[in-house]
Protein backbone atom coordinates (compact mmCIF):
# COMPACT_ATOMS: atom_id res chain seq x y z
CA UNK A 1 0.00 0.00 0.00
CA UNK A 2 1.33 3.44 -0.70
CA UNK A 3 0.76 6.64 1.72
CA UNK A 4 -1.87 7.68 -0.96
CA UNK A 5 -3.83 4.30 -0.89
CA UNK A 6 -4.09 4.44 2.96
CA UNK A 7 -5.01 7.90 2.67
CA UNK A 8 -8.24 6.91 0.39
CA UNK A 9 -9.11 3.87 2.56
CA UNK A 10 -9.30 6.05 5.84
CA UNK A 11 -11.31 8.71 4.22
CA UNK A 12 -13.44 6.21 2.81
CA UNK A 13 -13.80 4.80 5.95
CA UNK A 14 -15.55 8.20 7.51
CA UNK A 15 -12.31 8.46 9.82
CA UNK A 16 -13.44 11.23 12.20
CA UNK A 17 -9.93 12.42 12.94
CA UNK A 18 -6.67 11.76 11.38
CA UNK A 19 -3.36 13.23 12.67
CA UNK A 20 -0.13 12.86 10.72
CA UNK A 21 3.02 13.97 11.92
CA UNK A 22 5.37 15.30 9.75
CA UNK A 23 7.80 18.31 8.67
CA UNK A 24 6.54 18.26 5.71
CA UNK A 25 3.43 20.30 5.15
CA UNK A 26 2.88 20.65 1.51
CA UNK A 27 3.41 16.91 0.78
CA UNK A 28 0.81 16.21 2.96
CA UNK A 29 -1.46 18.87 1.16
CA UNK A 30 -0.73 17.52 -2.04
CA UNK A 31 -1.28 13.92 -1.22
CA UNK A 32 -4.84 14.81 0.31
CA UNK A 33 -6.15 16.99 -3.36
CA UNK A 34 -4.61 13.44 -4.60
CA UNK A 35 -6.70 11.26 -2.68
CA UNK A 36 -9.70 13.71 -3.09
CA UNK A 37 -9.56 12.83 -6.90
CA UNK A 38 -10.31 9.46 -6.04
CA UNK A 39 -13.50 9.68 -3.58
CA UNK A 40 -15.63 13.15 -3.80
CA UNK A 41 -15.38 15.26 -0.26
CA UNK A 42 -14.54 19.17 -0.38
CA UNK A 43 -11.19 19.47 1.48
CA UNK A 44 -9.90 22.71 3.05
CA UNK A 45 -6.89 23.84 4.68
CA UNK A 46 -6.64 25.93 7.75
CA UNK A 47 -3.59 27.94 10.03
CA UNK A 48 -3.42 30.57 11.68
CA UNK A 49 -1.90 32.90 9.12
CA UNK A 50 -4.21 32.20 6.51
CA UNK A 51 -7.50 31.10 8.23
CA UNK A 52 -9.99 28.53 6.55
CA UNK A 53 -9.89 27.96 2.49
CA UNK A 54 -11.67 25.70 0.45
CA UNK A 55 -8.69 24.45 -1.91
CA UNK A 56 -10.11 21.51 -3.62
CA UNK A 57 -11.47 23.96 -6.87
CA UNK A 58 -9.68 25.25 -9.32
CA UNK A 59 -7.44 27.56 -8.10
CA UNK A 60 -7.78 28.53 -4.55
CA UNK A 61 -10.64 29.80 -3.17
CA UNK A 62 -9.64 33.31 -1.59
CA UNK A 63 -12.67 33.69 0.52
CA UNK A 64 -11.60 33.46 4.21
CA UNK A 65 -12.96 33.07 7.72
CA UNK A 66 -11.60 34.50 10.68
CA UNK A 67 -8.71 32.58 11.55
CA UNK A 68 -9.16 31.95 15.19
CA UNK A 69 -9.83 28.14 16.66
CA UNK A 70 -13.31 28.58 17.86
CA UNK A 71 -14.96 29.86 14.61
CA UNK A 72 -13.28 27.46 12.19
CA UNK A 73 -14.61 24.81 14.73
CA UNK A 74 -18.01 26.45 14.30
CA UNK A 75 -17.36 26.84 10.64
CA UNK A 76 -16.90 23.18 10.30
CA UNK A 77 -19.90 22.32 12.30
CA UNK A 78 -22.12 24.53 10.10
CA UNK A 79 -20.74 23.30 6.54
CA UNK A 80 -23.89 21.80 4.62
CA UNK A 81 -21.17 19.25 2.64
CA UNK A 82 -19.21 16.29 3.91
CA UNK A 83 -15.32 17.43 3.69
CA UNK A 84 -11.86 16.99 4.86
CA UNK A 85 -10.73 19.96 6.86
CA UNK A 86 -6.59 19.66 7.32
CA UNK A 87 -5.43 21.82 10.01
CA UNK A 88 -2.07 23.12 10.39
CA UNK A 89 -0.64 23.91 14.00
CA UNK A 90 -4.17 23.37 15.19
CA UNK A 91 -3.28 21.24 18.00
CA UNK A 92 -1.94 24.21 20.84
CA UNK A 93 -5.20 25.72 20.29
CA UNK A 94 -6.66 22.66 21.80
CA UNK A 95 -5.65 23.47 25.84
CA UNK A 96 -8.98 25.75 26.06
CA UNK A 97 -11.90 23.70 27.28
CA UNK A 98 -14.10 25.12 24.96
CA UNK A 99 -12.22 24.61 21.72
CA UNK A 100 -11.54 21.11 22.79
CA UNK A 101 -15.29 20.32 23.34
CA UNK A 102 -16.16 21.93 20.53
CA UNK A 103 -13.76 19.41 18.81
CA UNK A 104 -15.18 16.29 20.48
CA UNK A 105 -18.88 17.46 19.11
CA UNK A 106 -17.70 17.13 15.98
CA UNK A 107 -16.19 14.26 16.03
CA UNK A 108 -19.05 12.76 17.30
CA UNK A 109 -20.71 13.93 14.35
CA UNK A 110 -23.54 15.80 17.15
CA UNK A 111 -25.84 17.78 14.63
CA UNK A 112 -23.20 17.87 12.05
CA UNK A 113 -21.83 16.10 8.67
CA UNK A 114 -19.30 13.23 8.99
CA UNK A 115 -16.52 15.41 8.28
CA UNK A 116 -12.69 14.11 8.46
CA UNK A 117 -10.38 16.18 10.67
CA UNK A 118 -6.80 15.73 10.38
CA UNK A 119 -4.41 17.47 12.65
CA UNK A 120 -0.86 18.44 11.02
CA UNK A 121 2.06 19.18 12.76
CA UNK A 122 5.73 18.38 13.32
CA UNK A 123 5.17 16.88 16.86
CA UNK A 124 0.87 16.63 17.63
CA UNK A 125 0.29 15.97 21.24
CA UNK A 126 -3.49 15.63 22.09
CA UNK A 127 -5.47 15.61 25.13
CA UNK A 128 -6.44 11.60 25.96
CA UNK A 129 -9.93 12.00 25.29
CA UNK A 130 -8.79 12.87 21.58
CA UNK A 131 -5.45 10.97 21.46
CA UNK A 132 -8.37 8.15 21.87
CA UNK A 133 -10.25 8.79 18.71
CA UNK A 134 -7.49 10.19 16.67
CA UNK A 135 -5.54 7.44 13.87
CA UNK A 136 -1.76 8.32 13.33
CA UNK A 137 -0.66 8.26 10.28
CA UNK A 138 2.80 7.75 8.95
CA UNK A 139 3.83 9.16 6.23
CA UNK A 140 6.27 6.06 4.23
CA UNK A 141 9.82 7.65 3.72
CA UNK A 142 11.15 8.36 0.51
CA UNK A 143 12.87 4.99 -1.25
CA UNK A 144 15.81 4.66 -3.02
CA UNK A 145 14.26 5.94 -6.19
CA UNK A 146 12.85 8.83 -4.66
CA UNK A 147 16.37 9.93 -3.07
CA UNK A 148 17.81 9.81 -6.41
CA UNK A 149 15.77 11.79 -7.87
CA UNK A 150 16.11 14.31 -5.36
CA UNK A 151 19.83 14.25 -5.55
CA UNK A 152 19.95 14.48 -9.48
CA UNK A 153 17.64 17.65 -8.44
CA UNK A 154 19.58 19.37 -6.43
CA UNK A 155 22.42 19.00 -8.78
CA UNK A 156 20.20 20.35 -12.09
CA UNK A 157 19.27 22.98 -9.52
CA UNK A 158 22.89 23.70 -8.42
CA UNK A 159 23.61 23.47 -12.66
CA UNK A 160 21.04 26.67 -13.34
CA UNK A 161 22.24 28.66 -10.30
CA UNK A 162 26.00 28.58 -12.05
CA UNK A 163 25.16 28.83 -15.61
CA UNK A 164 25.32 25.74 -16.39
CA UNK A 165 28.61 24.84 -15.13
CA UNK A 166 28.81 20.99 -14.22
CA UNK A 167 28.81 19.77 -11.17
CA UNK A 168 31.52 17.12 -10.30
CA UNK A 169 28.98 13.70 -8.93
CA UNK A 170 31.01 10.32 -9.20
CA UNK A 171 28.27 8.08 -9.88
CA UNK A 172 29.33 5.51 -6.89
CA UNK A 173 29.47 7.99 -4.81
CA UNK A 174 25.68 9.65 -5.45
CA UNK A 175 24.62 5.78 -4.92
CA UNK A 176 26.21 5.74 -1.46
CA UNK A 177 24.57 9.50 -0.49
CA UNK A 178 21.52 7.36 -1.50
CA UNK A 179 21.70 4.45 0.45
CA UNK A 180 22.91 7.14 3.28
CA UNK A 181 20.35 9.24 3.33
CA UNK A 182 17.57 5.86 3.88
CA UNK A 183 15.54 6.92 6.79
CA UNK A 184 15.04 10.51 6.39
CA UNK A 185 11.85 12.32 5.31
CA UNK A 186 11.93 14.43 2.20
CA UNK A 187 12.96 17.91 3.51
CA UNK A 188 15.54 16.50 5.81
CA UNK A 189 17.22 14.47 2.92
CA UNK A 190 16.95 17.91 0.23
CA UNK A 191 18.62 20.17 3.44
CA UNK A 192 21.73 17.36 3.78
CA UNK A 193 22.10 17.08 -0.48
CA UNK A 194 22.19 21.11 -0.61
CA UNK A 195 24.49 21.55 2.41
CA UNK A 196 27.04 18.76 0.49
CA UNK A 197 26.50 20.25 -3.12
CA UNK A 198 27.23 23.73 -2.03
CA UNK A 199 29.47 23.77 0.80
CA UNK A 200 32.14 22.28 -2.77
CA UNK A 201 30.38 22.30 -5.51
CA UNK A 202 30.64 18.96 -6.50
CA UNK A 203 29.90 15.52 -4.38
CA UNK A 204 32.95 12.65 -4.08
CA UNK A 205 33.81 10.32 -1.10
CA UNK A 206 34.69 13.36 1.38
CA UNK A 207 31.14 13.86 1.43
CA UNK A 208 30.52 10.59 3.23
CA UNK A 209 31.49 11.25 6.69
CA UNK A 210 30.21 14.85 6.30
CA UNK A 211 26.88 13.36 5.52
CA UNK A 212 26.90 10.72 8.06
CA UNK A 213 27.69 13.15 10.55
CA UNK A 214 24.54 15.29 9.82
CA UNK A 215 22.56 12.98 9.81
CA UNK A 216 23.40 11.81 12.66
CA UNK A 217 23.02 15.48 14.59
CA UNK A 218 18.77 15.15 12.72
CA UNK A 219 18.74 11.47 14.20
CA UNK A 220 20.21 11.62 17.79
CA UNK A 221 17.11 13.41 19.64
CA UNK A 222 17.25 11.32 22.49
CA UNK A 223 21.28 11.59 23.16
CA UNK A 224 21.90 7.98 23.83
CA UNK A 225 23.78 7.75 20.97
CA UNK A 226 27.33 9.09 20.55
CA UNK A 227 28.83 9.82 17.07
CA UNK A 228 32.42 8.52 16.90
CA UNK A 229 34.35 11.07 15.04
CA UNK A 230 37.46 9.55 14.79
CA UNK A 231 37.37 5.51 13.41
CA UNK A 232 40.59 3.91 13.21
CA UNK A 233 42.03 1.32 10.08
CA UNK A 234 42.99 -2.05 10.57
CA UNK A 235 46.47 -0.64 9.40
CA UNK A 236 46.36 1.14 13.19
CA UNK A 237 45.77 -2.25 15.00
CA UNK A 238 48.67 -4.67 15.85
CA UNK A 239 47.82 -8.45 16.06
CA UNK A 240 44.07 -9.47 15.47
CA UNK A 241 44.71 -10.85 12.14
CA UNK A 242 42.17 -13.35 12.64
CA UNK A 243 39.18 -10.54 13.41
CA UNK A 244 40.79 -8.74 10.57
CA UNK A 245 40.47 -11.57 7.87
CA UNK A 246 36.70 -12.05 9.10
CA UNK A 247 35.73 -8.21 8.83
CA UNK A 248 37.68 -8.24 5.55
CA UNK A 249 35.71 -11.30 3.81
CA UNK A 250 32.38 -9.94 4.90
CA UNK A 251 32.96 -5.83 3.96
CA UNK A 252 31.38 -6.46 1.04
CA UNK A 253 28.49 -8.22 1.55
CA UNK A 254 28.35 -5.96 4.59
CA UNK A 255 27.92 -2.57 2.23
CA UNK A 256 26.10 -4.02 -0.29
CA UNK A 257 23.48 -4.93 1.82
CA UNK A 258 22.10 -7.96 0.20
CA UNK A 259 24.11 -11.02 1.09
CA UNK A 260 23.86 -13.50 -2.03
CA UNK A 261 22.16 -16.70 -1.80
CA UNK A 262 23.14 -19.27 1.40
CA UNK A 263 24.83 -16.62 3.01
CA UNK A 264 23.60 -14.60 5.76
CA UNK A 265 24.72 -10.80 6.27
CA UNK A 266 26.95 -10.26 8.95
CA UNK A 267 25.29 -8.67 11.70
CA UNK A 268 27.57 -8.15 14.90
CA UNK A 269 30.42 -9.65 17.36
CA UNK A 270 31.41 -9.42 21.17
CA UNK A 271 35.65 -8.60 21.77
CA UNK A 272 36.32 -10.34 25.03
CA UNK A 273 39.27 -9.55 26.68
CA UNK A 274 42.35 -8.54 28.40
CA UNK A 275 41.87 -4.68 29.36
CA UNK A 276 44.21 -2.18 27.26
CA UNK A 277 44.44 -4.47 24.35
CA UNK A 278 42.99 -2.86 22.00
CA UNK A 279 38.99 -3.86 22.18
CA UNK A 280 38.15 -0.35 21.51
CA UNK A 281 40.06 0.65 18.74
CA UNK A 282 39.21 -2.80 17.11
CA UNK A 283 35.96 -1.43 17.28
CA UNK A 284 36.45 1.68 15.49
CA UNK A 285 38.39 -0.27 12.79
CA UNK A 286 36.11 -2.57 11.97
CA UNK A 287 33.63 0.78 11.67
CA UNK A 288 36.66 1.95 9.29
CA UNK A 289 36.95 -1.63 7.73
CA UNK A 290 33.75 -1.16 6.70
CA UNK A 291 33.70 2.16 5.37
CA UNK A 292 30.71 3.24 8.08
CA UNK A 293 29.77 5.79 10.46
CA UNK A 294 30.52 4.59 14.37
CA UNK A 295 28.27 4.94 17.12
CA UNK A 296 28.81 4.05 20.51
CA UNK A 297 25.12 3.39 22.69
CA UNK A 298 26.34 4.49 26.43
CA UNK A 299 23.91 1.98 28.46
CA UNK A 300 24.48 4.52 31.76
CA UNK A 301 22.52 6.69 30.24
CA UNK A 302 19.48 5.02 29.75
CA UNK A 303 18.75 4.00 33.21
CA UNK A 304 16.00 5.77 34.32
CA UNK A 305 13.97 5.95 37.30
CA UNK A 306 10.16 5.47 36.06
CA UNK A 307 8.69 2.46 35.33
CA UNK A 308 9.57 1.41 31.85
CA UNK A 309 11.72 4.49 30.65
CA UNK A 310 14.82 2.32 30.95
CA UNK A 311 13.29 -0.07 27.75
CA UNK A 312 11.58 2.77 26.00
CA UNK A 313 15.20 4.48 25.90
CA UNK A 314 16.50 1.29 24.50
CA UNK A 315 14.12 1.03 22.45
CA UNK A 316 14.52 4.70 20.88
CA UNK A 317 18.48 4.27 20.64
CA UNK A 318 17.92 1.05 18.81
CA UNK A 319 15.54 2.78 16.08
CA UNK A 320 17.60 5.60 15.88
CA UNK A 321 20.72 3.55 15.17
CA UNK A 322 19.06 1.59 12.48
CA UNK A 323 18.09 5.27 11.03
CA UNK A 324 21.80 5.63 11.19
CA UNK A 325 22.08 2.24 8.56
CA UNK A 326 24.68 1.87 7.00
CA UNK A 327 26.78 1.77 10.38
CA UNK A 328 28.74 0.19 13.23
CA UNK A 329 26.51 0.38 16.30
CA UNK A 330 29.78 -0.21 19.55
CA UNK A 331 28.24 -0.97 22.80
CA UNK A 332 31.34 -0.62 24.85
CA UNK A 333 31.27 -2.69 28.58
CA UNK A 334 27.84 -4.55 27.23
CA UNK A 335 28.67 -6.18 30.81
CA UNK A 336 27.77 -3.13 32.64
CA UNK A 337 24.21 -2.69 31.11
CA UNK A 338 22.61 -5.87 30.75
CA UNK A 339 22.46 -8.36 34.16
CA UNK A 340 23.76 -12.01 34.70
CA UNK A 341 21.21 -14.51 34.95
CA UNK A 342 18.97 -14.66 38.32
CA UNK A 343 20.38 -11.00 39.15
CA UNK A 344 17.10 -8.88 39.45
CA UNK A 345 17.65 -6.11 42.08
CA UNK A 346 16.43 -3.72 40.14
CA UNK A 347 12.88 -4.80 39.78
CA UNK A 348 13.55 -6.55 36.51
CA UNK A 349 14.63 -3.37 34.95
CA UNK A 350 17.94 -4.90 33.80
CA UNK A 351 16.32 -8.56 32.66
CA UNK A 352 13.91 -6.32 30.44
CA UNK A 353 16.63 -4.49 28.95
CA UNK A 354 18.90 -8.26 28.11
CA UNK A 355 15.06 -9.52 26.74
CA UNK A 356 14.85 -6.61 24.80
CA UNK A 357 18.21 -6.19 23.52
CA UNK A 358 18.24 -10.27 22.51
CA UNK A 359 14.64 -9.86 20.25
CA UNK A 360 16.70 -7.04 18.94
CA UNK A 361 19.91 -8.82 18.39
CA UNK A 362 17.91 -11.58 16.66
CA UNK A 363 15.25 -10.10 14.47
CA UNK A 364 16.43 -7.27 13.49
CA UNK A 365 16.60 -6.73 9.33
CA UNK A 366 18.60 -2.97 9.28
CA UNK A 367 22.38 -3.03 8.33
CA UNK A 368 23.51 -2.07 11.59
CA UNK A 369 26.68 -4.00 12.38
CA UNK A 370 26.66 -4.77 16.87
CA UNK A 371 30.24 -4.72 18.06
CA UNK A 372 29.95 -5.18 21.99
CA UNK A 373 33.22 -5.16 23.92
CA UNK A 374 33.89 -6.51 27.34
CA UNK A 375 36.66 -7.24 30.02
CA UNK A 376 33.96 -9.43 32.71
CA UNK A 377 33.10 -12.58 31.49
CA UNK A 378 31.36 -13.63 34.58
CA UNK A 379 29.35 -10.68 34.78
CA UNK A 380 27.62 -11.42 30.91
CA UNK A 381 24.37 -13.30 30.74
CA UNK A 382 24.57 -16.67 29.66
CA UNK A 383 21.86 -16.02 26.85
CA UNK A 384 24.15 -13.24 25.57
CA UNK A 385 26.38 -15.79 24.63
CA UNK A 386 24.65 -18.70 23.42
CA UNK A 387 25.41 -19.66 19.83
CA UNK A 388 24.01 -17.31 17.15
CA UNK A 389 23.23 -14.44 18.91
CA UNK A 390 27.07 -13.10 17.55
CA UNK A 391 28.23 -14.24 14.56
CA UNK A 392 31.44 -14.58 16.68
CA UNK A 393 32.71 -14.53 20.15
CA UNK A 394 36.80 -13.09 19.61
CA UNK A 395 39.19 -13.08 22.10
CA UNK A 396 41.48 -10.48 22.21
CA UNK A 397 44.83 -11.82 24.30
CA UNK A 398 47.91 -10.41 25.46
CA UNK A 399 50.02 -9.30 22.60
CA UNK A 400 52.19 -12.10 21.46
CA UNK A 401 56.38 -11.27 20.85
CA UNK A 402 55.33 -10.31 17.56
CA UNK A 403 52.14 -8.36 17.92
CA UNK A 404 53.76 -6.17 21.39
CA UNK A 405 57.25 -5.41 18.58
CA UNK A 406 54.15 -4.02 16.13
CA UNK A 407 52.98 -2.13 18.91
CA UNK A 408 56.11 -0.17 19.79
CA UNK A 409 56.33 0.22 15.51
CA UNK A 410 53.24 1.56 15.18
CA UNK A 411 52.83 4.06 18.42
CA UNK A 412 57.11 4.68 17.48
CA UNK A 413 55.93 5.88 14.06
CA UNK A 414 52.53 7.84 15.20
CA UNK A 415 55.45 10.16 17.26
CA UNK A 416 57.00 10.84 14.57
CA UNK A 417 60.33 8.79 16.00
CA UNK A 418 62.79 7.44 13.98
CA UNK A 419 62.01 3.54 14.36
CA UNK A 420 65.20 1.91 12.63
CA UNK A 421 67.06 3.61 15.98
CA UNK A 422 65.16 1.23 18.15
CA UNK A 423 65.78 -2.43 18.69
CA UNK A 424 62.12 -3.61 18.27
CA UNK A 425 63.19 -7.60 19.48
CA UNK A 426 64.87 -6.02 22.16
CA UNK A 427 61.34 -4.40 23.06
CA UNK A 428 59.52 -7.16 22.71
CA UNK A 429 61.42 -9.10 25.00
CA UNK A 430 61.35 -6.59 27.59
CA UNK A 431 57.32 -5.97 27.36
CA UNK A 432 56.06 -9.52 27.87
CA UNK A 433 52.60 -9.26 29.88
CA UNK A 434 51.87 -5.92 28.64
CA UNK A 435 49.01 -5.18 26.56
CA UNK A 436 49.05 -2.15 24.35
CA UNK A 437 47.84 -0.29 26.25
CA UNK A 438 50.41 -0.28 28.70
CA UNK A 439 53.30 -0.16 25.95
CA UNK A 440 51.69 2.71 24.78
CA UNK A 441 51.83 4.28 28.36
CA UNK A 442 55.81 3.20 28.22
CA UNK A 443 56.41 5.28 25.21
CA UNK A 444 55.00 8.76 26.35
CA UNK A 445 56.48 7.85 29.86
CA UNK A 446 60.15 7.30 28.30
CA UNK A 447 59.09 10.67 26.12
CA UNK A 448 58.66 12.68 29.52
CA UNK A 449 61.85 11.23 30.95
CA UNK A 450 63.47 12.14 27.88
CA UNK A 451 61.82 15.63 27.50
CA UNK A 452 63.03 16.46 31.90
CA UNK A 453 66.61 15.71 31.06
CA UNK A 454 66.57 17.26 27.85
CA UNK A 455 67.57 13.91 25.65
CA UNK A 456 66.29 12.04 23.17
CA UNK A 457 64.10 9.14 23.92
CA UNK A 458 66.53 6.02 22.81
CA UNK A 459 66.01 2.30 23.44
CA UNK A 460 67.50 2.16 26.71
CA UNK A 461 65.56 4.89 28.43
CA UNK A 462 62.20 3.20 26.80
CA UNK A 463 64.07 -0.57 28.44
CA UNK A 464 64.23 1.43 31.65
CA UNK A 465 60.91 2.75 31.50
CA UNK A 466 59.62 -0.75 31.03
CA UNK A 467 61.69 -2.35 34.00
CA UNK A 468 59.85 -0.10 36.20
CA UNK A 469 56.73 -0.61 35.09
CA UNK A 470 54.41 -4.02 36.68
CA UNK A 471 51.63 -4.69 33.79
CA UNK A 472 48.08 -5.34 35.21
CA UNK A 473 48.31 -8.97 34.10
CA UNK A 474 51.36 -9.22 37.12
CA UNK A 475 49.34 -7.10 39.12
CA UNK A 476 46.14 -9.38 38.63
CA UNK A 477 47.57 -12.58 37.75
CA UNK A 478 44.43 -14.55 38.55
CA UNK A 479 41.86 -12.81 37.58
CA UNK A 480 43.47 -12.36 33.73
CA UNK A 481 44.59 -16.07 33.42
CA UNK A 482 40.84 -16.88 34.94
CA UNK A 483 39.89 -15.14 31.83
CA UNK A 484 41.83 -17.03 29.42
CA UNK A 485 41.16 -20.22 30.64
CA UNK A 486 37.51 -19.12 30.52
CA UNK A 487 37.47 -17.72 26.59
CA UNK A 488 40.23 -21.03 25.52
CA UNK A 489 37.09 -23.34 25.38
CA UNK A 490 34.21 -21.05 24.39
CA UNK A 491 35.76 -18.07 21.98
CA UNK A 492 37.52 -17.25 18.94
CA UNK A 493 41.10 -15.84 19.63
CA UNK A 494 41.83 -12.63 17.54
CA UNK A 495 44.46 -13.06 16.57
N1 LIG B 1 46.90 -4.04 19.38
C1 LIG B 1 47.14 -2.74 19.50
N2 LIG B 1 47.69 -2.06 18.47
C2 LIG B 1 47.93 -0.74 18.58
N3 LIG B 1 47.65 -0.01 19.66
C3 LIG B 1 47.09 -0.64 20.71
C4 LIG B 1 46.79 -2.02 20.68
N4 LIG B 1 46.21 -2.36 21.86
C5 LIG B 1 46.12 -1.22 22.58
N5 LIG B 1 46.65 -0.19 21.92
C6 LIG B 1 46.75 1.22 22.37
O1 LIG B 1 46.18 1.30 23.65
C7 LIG B 1 45.08 2.20 23.66
C8 LIG B 1 44.00 1.70 24.57
O2 LIG B 1 43.47 0.49 24.08
P1 LIG B 1 41.92 0.20 24.02
O3 LIG B 1 41.18 1.26 24.77
O4 LIG B 1 41.52 -0.05 22.64
O5 LIG B 1 41.86 -1.13 24.84
P2 LIG B 1 40.62 -1.84 25.47
O6 LIG B 1 40.89 -3.29 25.32
O7 LIG B 1 39.37 -1.32 24.89
O8 LIG B 1 40.75 -1.41 26.96
P3 LIG B 1 39.63 -1.30 28.10
O9 LIG B 1 39.14 -2.68 28.31
O10 LIG B 1 40.43 -0.75 29.25
O11 LIG B 1 38.59 -0.37 27.58
C9 LIG B 1 44.63 2.29 22.21
O12 LIG B 1 44.00 3.50 21.91
C10 LIG B 1 45.95 2.14 21.48
O13 LIG B 1 46.59 3.38 21.39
Amino acid sequence: MSDLQDLVALIRADTPLIVVETSDEMRVVQLFRQSLTRIWRALYRWSITEGLRRIDLDGEDPAQLPADAGTTLGAIRGADQRGVYLLLDFHPYLGYAGTQRQLREILQRRDCLAHTVVMVGHKVELPPELEAKATRLRLRLPDANQLLKLVREEIAAWQRENDGRRLEADEAVVRRIVRNLQGLDAIDARRIVRHLIHSDGALGPDDLPELARLKFELLNRSGHLHYEYDTARFADVAGARRLKRWIEQRRRVFVDGDAPPGLDPPRGILLLGVQGCGKSLLAKAVAGGFGVPLVRLDFGTLYAKYHGETEANLRQALAQAEQLAPCVLWIDEIEKGLAASGADGDGGVSRRVLGYMLTWMAERRSQVFLVATANQVQELPAELLRKGRFDEIFFVDLPDADTRAHVFELHLRRRELPVDRFDLPALAAASQGFSGAEIEQAIVAALYAAHAEDRAIDNALLLEELAQTRPLSVLMREQVQALRDWAGTRTVPAD
